[in-house]
């Protein structure tokens, strides 16, 4: 096997436990030859920001796939419906007291603060017409389009790219990156990883959070598989 490329997600992967940047993960990505994306489920300008200060070339897929940029001189792509999340939204705020995280940067879902019961506020929305789900990261609760994911992201900006979704291997944490992990040629969860993205992992590494980076790319490495 050979891929041409990787997509990393950022909290819970390049970070340490306290969520700060894990500067080793960051060390290692900068080693790299192969062009490196980042996904995340943040907002656009968090990503473009983590994108530069590593010193990769801005490449990102943010807000889970509803914000794709290829470069930093490129304007987003975004692609989501707001207008139906905020439907959710409301429905939602008459049950439970919510709080939006970053609203005004957030352009095409909502994250919200997890402070409410989750499996309660999905089994309500089910009565609901909308197209809408409840992701949880561990970092935010997400109501999101289930027609948006990392994994359609991945393939739009694979294609900005000139390359294919399976060029890539994905390594992640969460939930939200379980389609891209099914896009991607081959996915690394590290091992503080939750259950749904280690059910779908071709490889679970032993180190958590940026020592679980690490660890993958040297196992990529080590295989001569990058
Ligand atoms: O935004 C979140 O909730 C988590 O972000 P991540 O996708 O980079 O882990
Ligand atoms: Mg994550």
């Amino acid at each position: 096997m050979k891929f041409k490329a990787l997509v990393v997600d950022i909290d819970g992967t390049i970070t340490c436990e306290n969520r700060e940047l894990h500067l080793g993960a960051v060390k290692k990505i900068r080693t790299l030859k192969v062009p490196v994306v980042l996904a995340t489920g943040n907002i656009l300008c968090y990503a473009r920001t983590t994108s530069r200060l590593i010193g990769l070339d801005g490449a990102v897929i943010a807000e889970n796939g509803g914000a794709v940029t290829v470069r930093y001189d490129l304007n987003g792509i975004f692609e989501g419906s707001i207008e139906e999340c905020e439907k959710a939204f409301s429905f939602l705020s008459r049950h439970f007291k919510l709080t939006k995280l970053d609203p005004m940067y957030r352009k095409t879902e909502i994250a919200l603060r997890r402070d409410f019961d989750l499996e309660e506020a999905r089994a309500l929305l089910q009565t609901q017409p909308y197209d809408i789900e409840l992701v949880d990261t561990k970092y935010a609760i997400h109501i999101k389009s289930i027609k948006i994911n990392k994994g359609i992201g991945l393939q739009k900006l694979a294609g900005m790219m000139s390359l294919e979704a399976e060029d890539f291997v994905a390594i992640g944490d969460s939930a939200n990156d379980a389609e891209m992990f099914e896009a991607a040629g081959f996915g690394i969860a590290v091992a503080n990883g939750d259950e749904r993205i280690k059910e779908v992992a071709n490889y679970v590494t032993e180190a958590s959070f940026g020592d679980g980076a690490i660890e993958a790319i040297e196992f990529l490495e080590l295989n001569g598989w990058i």
